[in-house]
């Protein structure tokens, strides 16, 4: 699948959006792609997900993986497709106090070999943190994935990280807001408590 491909799919969904954005590590952005609006097509979910999951295949080799676990609430969907498309099971954490946690009965084999699937990596943060969750829980993470990485390659989750597609979205601090963001209220579209 080509980079056009993949984002011709956020666009014929009105997933690419333009605006001021707070992201989930406290950056501001002037774009946002909001997978949810992807992934409630389950025929793009699965034509998304194929493609990367081929990715991760020819990345760890087949049969590499025993679980996929994805990081509430943006992972839930895409987690849930990928354990399909990679014929294993799935499970999600979700923030409990701020801290992912392995809920409703979820637990992990010793050593079992994960795949952590994230929706999106800009900073690499949840991805570390569900990492460490993971590892906490007895799992070996082998790789984690993601649709689109903002970072263009640069975040580090301290594990391959195999991305559909990876893209350069800048992000600003807080304090360092350029003109055109300046004065405008910013809108926070994800679920992460920021203090
Ligand atoms: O690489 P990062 O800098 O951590 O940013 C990406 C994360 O931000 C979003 O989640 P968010 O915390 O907004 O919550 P959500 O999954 O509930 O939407 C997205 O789903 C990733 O988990
Ligand atoms: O960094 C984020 O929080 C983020 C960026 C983005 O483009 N999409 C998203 O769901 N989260
Ligand atoms: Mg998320």
């Amino acid at each position: 699948m080509t980079d056009e491909e993949i984002i011709s799919h956020f666009r014929e969904t009105n997933a690419l959006l333009e605006g001021h954005f707070l992201l989930s590590s406290g950056l501001h952005s002037n774009r946002y792609l909001q997978c949810a609006k992807v992934l409630m097509y389950p025929d793009r979910a699965a034509l998304l997900c194929r493609a990367l999951a081929e990715k991760v295949e020819n990345t760890l080799g087949a049969n590499s993986v025993d679980i996929v676990v994805a990081p509430a609430m943006g992972g839930v969907i895409v987690g849930y497709e990928m354990a399909r498309q990679l014929n294993v099971p799935g499970m999600f954490t979700e923030r409990e106090n701020g801290e992912f946690t392995f809920r409703r009965g979820f637990s992990l084999t010793p050593g079992a070999r994960v795949v952590m699937s994230e929706d999106i990596v800009t900073t690499g943060k949840s991805s570390r943190e569900c990492i460490a969750a993971i590892t906490a829980a007895g799992g070996t993470v082998v790789a984690a994935t993601c649709l689109i990485d903002r970072s263009n390659g640069t975040a580090d989750v301290g594990v391959p990280l195999v991305s559909l597609m990876q893209m350069e979205v800048q992000t600003f601090e807080p304090d360092n807001l350029p003109a055109e963001l300046q004065g405008t209220t910013a809108i926070k579209p994800g679920s992460r408590d920021i203090k």
